[in-house]
């Protein structure tokens, strides 16, 4: 089976093209989400995240993230301890999860992965690109964040032309291309490189 990742900056459209990539039938896993998840369930990560930022981390057991992610993106420092304390647990929660997938690939899905180094453990790299202006407005719209919070969030993740220059595929989300004629292209490009590597 091919480990494959899927990046793009904040509001490239990633969850959307996996999306996508489900309805095909491959698995997806959805790193912002199994990061949630542990930080409010992982007894190492909620005391690391207590000790960062107080009791204001958490209201009733649920995490604040309107309140550290207030903190984290005007803060390097404070984003590079938070980054410390999850990334290794989300990146090995991960790891077992493609370790009992089946079939022909799945996927991980993150926004941090040439940021983490988690690519290294990945067989393929497939890269989300949007044009800077859609990814803005789309996530100003999403989230409900203003214009200077997504530019700050923008500013923390590693450049999308620098980001795509290291990925196998591109898919073009910029409400122009059809996602779904390029998810079909990359879908039948593995499972092509599946059966050379079962040939060879
Ligand atoms: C800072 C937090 C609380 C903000 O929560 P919020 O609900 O507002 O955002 P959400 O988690 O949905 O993330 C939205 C997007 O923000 C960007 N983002 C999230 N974490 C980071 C980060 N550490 N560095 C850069 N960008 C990030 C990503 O593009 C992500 O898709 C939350 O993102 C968090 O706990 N981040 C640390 C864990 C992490 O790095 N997750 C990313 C995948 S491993
Ligand atoms: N082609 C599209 N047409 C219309 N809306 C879109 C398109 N692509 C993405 N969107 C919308 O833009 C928003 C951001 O997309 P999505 O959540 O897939 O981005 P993401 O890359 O997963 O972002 P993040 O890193 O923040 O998790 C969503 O509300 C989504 O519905």
């Amino acid at each position: 089976m091919l480990k494959a990742g899927i990046t793009g900056g904040i509001g490239s459209g990633k969850t959307i093209v996996c999306q996508v990539f489900e309805t095909l039938g491959i698995p997806v896993l959805y790193a912002d989400t199994v990061a949630r998840q542990l930080m409010e369930s992982d007894a190492r990560i909620i005391a690391g995240v207590r000790n960062l930022f107080g009791e204001q981390a958490y209201t009733g057991g649920r995490l604040n993230n309107k309140y550290i992610g207030s903190v984290v993106f005007a803060d390097k420092e404070k984003l590079q301890q938070l980054n410390a304390l999850t990334h290794p647990i989300v990146i090995q929660y991960g790891a077992d999860w493609m370790a009992r997938q089946q079939g022909d690939y799945a996927l991980k899905e993150a926004a941090l992965f040439f940021e983490s180094g988690s690519h290294l453990s990945m067989d393929v790299m497939i890269g989300v690109a949007a044009p800077l202006e859609l990814r803005i407005s789309r996530t100003i719209q999403r989230d409900g964040l203003s214009r200077q919070t997504v530019l700050d969030r923008i500013a923390k993740q590693m450049d999308q032309e620098e980001k795509m220059k290291r990925c196998d595929f591109v898919i073009l989300n910029d409400e122009k291309h059809s996602i779904i004629d390029q998810v079909y292209t990359i879908h039948k490009a593995l499972l092509q490189r599946l059966q050379q590597t079962v040939v060879l």
